[in-house]
């Protein structure tokens, strides 16, 4: 009897993301890269649906048009995208990305090959493969609270959150909406060991960051925390593609 052939890996042509924009070079507005000049793959899809979502248009059929608001590209369309900007960070959001880690891994793969730093943002409640993490420079996990809606089971996964951490690569970044989220986040921190945590207010008008991030600095400071402003929203407000 004679072994089967392994079949072959499909090629970046053939393996597809399903892209909801493709942005930049603009700044990486949130987190310890913010300011840092990038280019940014928001994919489609989530598994979580937050009330204070500001990219519904990612997943949520009910408001808006799959058709209208997402894409389905070979992997090489994005990269080659990517490698046609003049910028060394690479922002990949969403949505939730990592639905879909088994087709990003080949871009993320060919962008580290290509000397591009990777970051992806993500919501802490998949876990990513190892080849993924190896060529990822870090992953920004935004762990949602309880005024996000989300039933507590769906939106915390110990083992997730606990295989993010295990990579050493991740920051913890809390997006806070009312004052109790910060107990909330406190009593994370140390059930699952987060370090380190970044604090950012919720809002996608200059005005609503600039309160949040005035309520927030004391409180972030007493608790050993870091605060991240949402500088694309300062800049450019909700336009989208920022
Ligand atoms: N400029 C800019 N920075 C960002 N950082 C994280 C973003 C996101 O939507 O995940 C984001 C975004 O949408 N725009
Ligand atoms: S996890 Fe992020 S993309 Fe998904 S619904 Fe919540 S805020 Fe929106
Ligand atoms: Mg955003």
């Amino acid at each position: 009897m004679t072994a089967a052939a392994a079949a072959p890996a499909p090629t970046n042509a053939e393996v597809t993301l399903r892209v909801a924009e493709l942005f930049g070079p603009t700044l990486q507005g949130e987190g310890p890269s913010a300011g840092q000049r990038a280019v940014f793959v928001r994919l489609s899809g989530c598994n979580l649906d937050c009330g204070w979502c500001d990219t519904p248009y990612t997943w949520d059929w009910a408001r808006f048009d799959p058709a209208q608001e997402s894409r389905t590209l070979p992997v090489q369309a994005v990269l080659d995208w990517i490698l046609g900007r003049d910028t060394d960070l690479v922002v990949i959001t969403g949505g939730e990305p990592l639905i879909q880690h088994a087709r990003l891994t080949p871009l993320a793969q060919a962008l580290a090959a290509a000397g591009r730093r990777i970051e992806i943002e993500t919501n802490g409640t998949i876990a990513p493969p190892d080849r993924l993490i190896e060529c990822v420079e870090r992953f920004n996990v935004s762990p949602k609270l309880g005024g996000s809606g989300v039933p507590i089971g769906r939106r915390i996964r110990p083992a997730a959150l606990e295989a993010l951490r295990g990579t050493g690569k991740a920051v913890f970044k809390f997006v806070i909406g009312a004052p109790e989220d910060l107990a909330e986040l406190a009593d994370l921190q140390a059930r699952f060991g987060l370090a380190p945590v970044w604090v950012m207010p919720q809002g996608t008008h200059p005005a609503d960051v600039v309160e949040g991030l005035r309520a927030l600095a004391e409180p972030t400071l007493a608790h050993g925390w870091n605060l991240s402003s949402r500088l694309h929203v300062l800049v450019w407000g909700d336009q989208r593609g920022r």
